[in-house]
């Protein structure tokens, strides 16, 4: 992503991701449509590679075809093992900021160079029960660090609020990158995650769970406003 984009989203924050884990694959470009008509300024594309988590999602050619639909920024979670031998192959399929897991990789911090080096926006991701400090050397690196509030693997998942006390020990050490949490975050949750610092909010059933996307995206929105 370049730097452009992130300032854009920093200076728009809190911004609402949608998760199209749970979108309708059968009419992709339906689904970016009424994403776009709600106004939405950033897509969340979920790769899970049933090693890593007990899931599978997809790869490079549905980030590519996202990426032929829209010019939103592309915001790429990785839950897979080895993220750095795929780093290449999904930067030139189009993502924006490539994010992988601390707990996947034995130096994240060369490996948040790498996805710079080839002008990505690089993130950091931590599980619920992964301790924050894992991180914080590396947060110098960082464009934008994850904080689950669920395990990753799955959508429609229950909010766990460790990851609102790991926003603040972020904020706490480092003022300039991007907070993102993901999981569980819906109508009661989304406030606790702007008023803990959270910029980014990753949205998955709250929004593919409800028939009218304009009405769910404008309010959590709201909701998400009103507590920052
Ligand atoms: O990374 C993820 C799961 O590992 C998804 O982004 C997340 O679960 C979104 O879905 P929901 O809002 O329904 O929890
Ligand atoms: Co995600």
């Amino acid at each position: 992503m370049s730097r452009d984009h992130l300032a854009q989203l920093r200076e728009a924050a809190p911004v609402i991701l949608p998760s199209l884990l749970l979108c309708d694959f059968a009419n992709l470009e339906r689904e970016v449509e009424r994403l776009l008509a709600a106004g939405v300024k950033a897509l969340h594309l979920d790769v899970m590679d049933g090693i890593f988590v007990p899931n599978m999602t997809y790869g490079m050619p549905i980030v590519a075809a996202f990426r032929k639909l829209t010019d939103l920024p592309l915001d790429v979670h990785l839950m897979i093992e080895k993220p750095q031998q795929y780093i290449r192959q999904f930067h030139e399929a189009g993502a924006d900021v490539i994010t992988i897991h601390a707990e996947a990789v034995d130096d994240v911090a060369s490996t948040l160079r790498e996805i710079h080096s080839l002008g990505c926006g690089a993130g950091v991701a931590i599980n619920p029960d992964t301790p924050v400090d894992v991180i914080f050397d590396a947060l110098p690196e960082a464009d934008l660090a994850l904080m689950m509030s669920v395990n990753a693997g799955f959508g429609g998942q229950s909010f766990n609020p460790v990851a609102l006390d790991k926003i603040r020990e972020v904020r706490r050490i480092n003022s300039d990158v991007l907070i993102e949490i993901d999981g569980g975050v819906n109508l009661d949750t989304i406030g606790r995650c702007t008023e803990a610092g959270a910029d980014l909010l990753v949205v998955g059933s709250a929004i593919f769970g409800k028939p009218d996307y304009i009405t769910a995206v404008r309010d959590l929105n709201s909701a998400a406003v009103a507590a920052s």
